[in-house]
C-alpha cells in the first residue's frame, strides 16, 4: 500500500510566508522584516493571494493578510481559503489598522490565527510569525501521524474502529466502510450500535453492553453472524477493549473484528466429517452415540421412554456383489432418504455400518415404535428403480426400549442388534423387540463361543458317520461325517446350533480343518481294516471354501493320511458353490482335477442357475430333507414335483442324485419309484460313532 501524504517543502527549505497587501510599501516593510528567516511571496490583491495559496507543491506556511483591500477584502480571502480543503488549514494572520474589538472578533471567527496591528512592531511581528509557523509545523506533523495511523488501520485485514467513551464513532477503518458500503463521513458520530452492521436487536443489545463494559475498563469478546448483501454468511469474531489515556482513565474504546467465516466453515466441515457418514450424510456412530446418550439424559428427567431401532437391509450384500458398488451406494442413499421420510424431524436416523442404519425415537413408547417400524417396512419395501434395475429390498428391524433394555447407547444398541438378528432369523422383512429370552440366548451364544474355541484342544469334538445307500445294489456307497460336540457345561450341542455360530465368528475354518483331517484319517483306517465304507463325505462351509489355502489344506490332509483323493467327497451348499461365481468355478475345477468328488448339499433350497450347473464339475446332488419329508403320502404335492424335477435334471446332467432325511418306507419307495440313485436317513441309520458304524457296515455286507 502506498501512503500519500500532502506535499510539504523539504525539511531544509525555509518556510514560505505570503504577504498580501494592496499597499506596496506595507508589503515591503513586512517582507524586509522577515526575509532573513523565511522565503517570501507577495500578492497585491486577494485573487493573486488565492492563486498562490492554491499552488500545489509550494503552499505558504503562513499568510499575512491585509484586511482592507479593494475588490476582495481580507475577510473574503480568508473565507475562500477555508472553503477549499487544500487551503483550509493554512494559518492566516490579519495585519490591519483596524484595532476595534469587533473587527478582530469577526476575523478570528472566520478562522484567522492571529491579529497584528499596523504599524507593525518588527520584533513582535517576528515572534508571532515564528510561533505561527511552528504551530503550522506541529499541526502538519500531527496530520501526518494521523494519516499514517489511518493508513496502518486501513492496511489491516481486521475491521477496526475507534469510539469515544460513550460509544460514538470517531473512526472506522477502510474494511468497515467497504463492508457496509458507506462512506466514513456518514457514520462518524453515530453510536456504534447504530451502524447498519448490527441488524438484529440481540446484536445491538450485545454491542451496547460491550460499550458499557469497555467504558468501565472491561473487555468483551463474542461471535456474530451476518448476512452479506449477496446472501452469503459472514462470521465475525468481535471484541471491544478500552484504551487508557495518559492519566490512566479510559480515553477511547477500540472495537475490532476479524472475519472467521472460512475458519468456522472449515471447522464445521471437519466436525461434519467426523460425525457424519460421507455417503448418505447421515450421522455416524459417534454422533449417534452422543445423541442417544443426550436423549437418555433428557428421558431420565422427563420419565419418557425412548426407542432405538436397528434397521438392516436383507440380502444387501447380494445386490452389492452382483450389481456392483455403484448400485449398492445409490440403494443406500435411497434407503437413507426413505428412513428419514418415515420418522419425525426430532428423531435421528444414522448409518453405522455397510447396510446398517439406526433410528432413535425419543419420547416413544412401544406402540409408537411399532407404528414407525411398520412405516419403515412399508417405505423400504417399495420397489426402487436404480440404473434401470428394479430392486426390491426388505429390512429387518430390531428394537430396544429405554429404560427396560438399557440405560445408555452401548447397552441399548447391543439389545437392538440382537433383536435385529432375531428378526432376520425369523424370516426377515419384519421387526422384533428385544426380550429377556433373547438376552439369555445371546449370553448362551457368547459362552458357547468361548467354550467352542477350546473344544478341539479339550477333546470334546467327535465325528459321527451316517451311511449313504445305493438304491440299485442296496449297498453302502459312502458315509457322511457329522461333527458332534459334548461339553461338560453345556452338554451335547447340536451342530445346527454351533456350526452357524462358528461360521459367524470365523471359528469354522479351524473346526473345518479338524473335521477334514479326522475324517480323512478315519477313512484311511477303515481302508486298511477292510471296512466297506465307500466314500467319505465331509461338509465344508462357504467360509472355508473362500479361504485361499483351502485347496492346500485338502491336499495336505489327503497326503498326511495317504488316502486316495477319489475316496473323499466334499459337501457344500449351493450358495457356497455358486456364490462368488468365478472364484468358485476355478476352485471346483481344481478340486475336480485333483480327483476329489463334489456334492451339492441341500439342493433345491437355493437359487442355482441351471446354466451355471453345466459349467462346473459336480459328482452328486443332494435333495434337501425338507422335500423328502412329505414324500410317499397320498397327496401329490409340490415336493413330489420338486424331487422328480431334481432327479430328472441330475440324470440328464449325468450326476448322481441322493436324497437325505429318509425316515420311512413310503419315502424310500417314492424315491425308488422316481429312480433316485442313493438315499440317506434314519430309516437306515442315524449318524453313528465310528465303532458302531463299523459294526453296522459289517452287518450289511454280504454274508454279514
Ligand atoms: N430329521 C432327520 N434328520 C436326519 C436324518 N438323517 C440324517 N439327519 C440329520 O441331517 C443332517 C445332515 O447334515 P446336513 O444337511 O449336512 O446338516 C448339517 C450340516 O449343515 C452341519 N454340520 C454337521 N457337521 C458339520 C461339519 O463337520 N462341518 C460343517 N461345515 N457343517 C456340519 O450341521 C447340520 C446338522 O447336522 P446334524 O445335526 O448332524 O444333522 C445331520 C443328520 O443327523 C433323518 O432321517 N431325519
Amino acid at each position: 500500500m502506498t501512503l500519500i501524504l500532502p506535499a510539504s517543502p523539504p525539511a531544509t527549505a525555509k518556510p514560505l510566508v505570503l504577504v498580501v497587501d494592496d499597499v506596496p510599501a506595507n508589503v515591503h516593510v513586512l517582507a524586509t522584516a522577515l526575509r532573513a528567516d523565511y522565503r517570501i511571496k507577495v500578492a497585491l490583491d486577494g485573487a493573486t493571494a488565492l492563486e498562490i495559496a492554491n499552488r500545489e507543491g509550494d503552499q505558504p506556511d503562513l499568510i499575512l493578510l491585509d484586511v482592507m483591500m479593494p475588490t476582495m477584502s481580507g475577510h473574503d480571502v480568508l473565507r475562500r481559503l477555508r472553503e477549499v480543503d487544500d487551503t483550509a488549514d493554512i494559518p492566516v494572520a490579519f495585519v490591519t489598522a483596524d484595532t476595534s474589538q469587533g473587527g478582530q472578533v469577526a476575523g478570528l471567527k472566520l478562522g484567522a490565527f492571529d491579529y497584528l496591528t499596523k504599524p507593525v512592531d518588527i520584533p513582535v511581528l517576528r515572534t508571532r510569525v515564528h510561533n505561527l509557523i511552528e504551530q503550522r509545523r506541529l499541526q502538519r506533523q500531527l496530520r501526518e501521524s494521523e494519516l499514517k495511523l489511518h493508513a496502518m488501520l486501513d492496511s489491516s485485514m481486521q475491521f477496526i474502529g475507534l469510539l469515544d467513551t460513550t460509544g460514538h464513532v470517531l473512526h472506522l477503518n477502510r474494511q468497515v466502510h467497504e463492508l457496509l458500503a458507506q462512506p466514513l463521513k456518514s457514520m462518524l458520530g453515530l453510536h456504534f450500535c447504530e451502524l447498519p452492521l448490527w441488524t438484529q436487536p440481540r446484536q445491538r443489545t450485545a454491542v451496547r453492553e460491550a460499550v458499557e463494559r469497555a467504558a468501565a475498563g472491561l473487555a468483551s469478546r463474542f461471535e456474530t453472524r451476518h448476512t452479506r448483501p449477496d446472501g452469503s454468511t459472514l462470521v465475525l469474531d468481535f471484541s471491544m477493549r478500552p484504551i487508557l489515556g495518559e492519566h490512566g482513565g479510559v480515553a477511547f474504546l477500540l472495537p475490532e473484528a476479524s472475519d472467521v467465516t472460512q475458519q468456522r466453515a472449515a471447522e464445521e466441515s471437519i466436525r461434519h466429517m467426523a460425525n457424519n457418514d460421507p455417503l448418505t450424510g447421515l450421522p455416524n456412530r459417534t454422533l449417534l452415540a452422543d445423541r442417544v446418550n443426550q436423549a437418555v439424559r433428557a428421558a431420565e428427567r422427563s420419565k419418557e421412554p425412548l426407542a432405538l431401532m436397528f434397521v438392516d437391509l436383507d440380502r444387501f450384500k447380494y445386490i452389492n456383489d452382483t450389481l456392483g458398488h455403484g448400485v449398492g451406494d445409490k440403494l443406500l442413499k435411497e434407503t437413507a432418504r426413505r428412513l428419514e421420510a418415515s420418522v419425525r424431524q426430532s428423531d435421528t436416523v444414522a448409518r453405522v455400518g455397510g447396510d446398517e442404519f439406526v433410528v432413535m425415537l425419543p419420547e416413544t413408547t412401544v406402540s409408537g415404535a411399532i407404528v414407525v417400524a411398520e412405516k419403515v417396512l412399508a417405505n423400504i419395501g417399495q420397489a426402487c428403480l436404480i440404473d434401470q434395475h428394479e430392486l426390491m429390498v426388505t429390512p429387518s428391524i430390531g428394537i430396544a426400549m429405554y429404560p427396560v433394555d438399557g440405560r445408555d447407547f452401548g447397552a441399548l444398541s447391543k439389545c437392538a442388534d440382537v433383536a435385529m438378528y432375531r428378526a432376520k432369523h425369523d424370516g426377515r422383512n419384519g421387526y422384533r423387540f428385544y426380550t429377556q429370552e433373547m438376552h439369555e440366548r445371546s449370553s448362551r451364544l457368547l459362552r458357547m463361543e468361548t467354550l467352542l474355541r477350546q473344544a478341539a484342544a479339550r477333546g470334546e469334538l467327535h465325528l459321527h458317520y451316517q451311511p449313504q445307500i445305493d438304491l440299485g445294489s442296496g449297498r453302502c456307497v459312502g458315509v457322511e461325517a457329522l461333527l458332534r460336540w459334548n461339553n461338560p457345561e453345556l452338554g451335547a450341542i447340536s451342530p445346527a446350533e454351533f456350526i452357524p455360530l462358528a461360521e459367524e465368528t470365523g471359528l469354522i475354518s479351524q473346526l473345518g480343518q479338524w473335521v477334514l483331517r479326522h475324517a480323512v484319517q478315519q477313512a484311511r483306517r477303515w481302508l486298511d481294516d477292510g471296512v466297506p465304507f465307500g466314500v467319505m463325505a465331509v461338509n465344508v462351509s462357504t467360509i472355508q471354501l473362500r479361504q485361499k489355502d483351502f485347496m492346500q489344506t485338502v491336499a495336505d490332509s489327503l497326503r498326511e493320511a495317504g488316502l486316495p483323493s477319489d475316496r473323499l467327497e466334499l459337501e457344500m451348499t449351493e450358495s457356497a458353490a455358486f456364490g462368488n461365481a468365478e472364484a468358485a468355478v476355478k476352485l471346483l475345477d481344481e478340486l475336480h482335477r485333483s480327483g476329489v468328488r463334489i456334492s451339492i448339499d441341500d439342493f433345491g433350497t437355493g437359487y442355482s442357475s441351471l446354466s451355471y450347473l453345466k459349467r462346473i464339475h459336480i459328482d452328486k446332488l443332494k435333495i434337501d430333507r425338507s422335500f423328502v419329508r412329505d414324500l410317499g403320502q397320498d397327496s401329490e404335492g409340490e415336493d413330489e414335483a420338486m424331487v422328480e424335477a431334481i432327479i430328472h435334471m441330475a440324470r440328464s446332467l449325468k450326476v448322481t442324485v441322493i436324497a437325505e432325511g429318509v425316515e420311512t418306507l413310503e419315502q424310500l419307495e417314492s424315491l425308488r419309484l422316481r429312480r433316485c440313485h442313493e438315499v440317506q436317513g434314519y430309516f437306515f441309520s442315524r449318524p453313528l460313532p465310528p465303532g458302531e458304524l463299523e459294526a453296522w457296515l459289517l452287518r450289511q455286507a454280504p454274508g454279514g
